[in-house]
């Protein structure tokens, strides 16, 4: 379960200091799966940065399963992110002149066997529908390839929390809600915790959950009346 309790932040811009977010309160379940909705520039990146531990809030407290993310240092935010959270990107992340499965890789566990990394990455590669595509190097794959293997990067260690910042924004609509689907049904198989921003109301039907942002956020529910 993740905890939010009177968060606030403000980025000073040009001298000025902004407030962006105030959110008194919200918690997220444990396996639920939420797509975050909302207007442009209402927060949504910077409260899936506060969750993951890449910015901290100015005030309140956020904690993921009981670990109380907002007093840690930045160096072990990074190990708890690294450990605990997948992140899902618009434009997928993956490192050019390594393999898709060589991107995958890279983020097994040190405490994985051979036999165990071997296994994990055929099966997944064959649950993507990515089996006969896995040696190819990104360029050489669709976009939506591309973003299925970046899938498996992010839930491959059945991290705690997984995130998606408009996962399918650069997909066209067909492909999109593949890839939404596909996501969508991993994270209720592996009972992963999901919370995907996404300005698509289509694609958040998909959802069980769906969160306006100005529902928590008081800053934009003032900026919206
Ligand atoms: N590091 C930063 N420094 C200064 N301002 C920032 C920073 N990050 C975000 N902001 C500002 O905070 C506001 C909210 O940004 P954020 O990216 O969280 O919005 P968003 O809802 O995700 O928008 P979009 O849907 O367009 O991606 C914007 O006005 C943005 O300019």
């Amino acid at each position: 379960m993740i905890e939010l309790n009177n968060i606030s932040k403000s980025f000073t811009m040009h001298g000025q200091k902004l407030k962006i977010l105030s959110v008194p309160s919200w918690r997220i379940e444990q396996g639920e799966r939420i797509a975050l909705l909302g207007p442009s520039g209402s927060g949504k990146s910077t409260l899936l940065h506060l969750l993951s531990g890449v910015m901290v809030p100015d005030e309140g407290e956020i904690h993921v399963n009981g670990l109380p993310l907002h007093t840690f240092s930045q160096g072990k935010r990074d190990r708890f992110r690294a450990e605990h959270v997948g992140y899902i990107f618009q434009d997928f992340h993956l490192i050019s002149s390594l393999t898709a499965r060589q991107n995958v890789e890279l983020i097994v566990p040190h405490t994985w066997s051979k036999k165990q990394t071997k296994d994990q990455l055929d099966d997944w590669f064959e649950r993507v529908g990515l089996k006969d595509r896995q040696h190819h190097m990104p360029y050489e794959l669709s976009r939506g390839q591309q973003q299925r293997a970046a899938i498996i990067r992010a839930i491959l260690t059945k991290p705690q929390l997984v995130l998606a910042d408009e996962p399918t924004g650069s997909l066209d609509w067909e492909t999109a809600g593949d890839v939404m689907s596909l996501l969508l049904n991993i994270c209720e198989t592996e009972k992963l915790t999901l919370v995907t921003v996404t300005h698509d109301l289509h694609l958040a039907e998909m959802y069980p959950t769906r969160v306006h942002i100005g529902e928590i956020n008081e800053v934009s529910r003032r900026s919206a009346v």
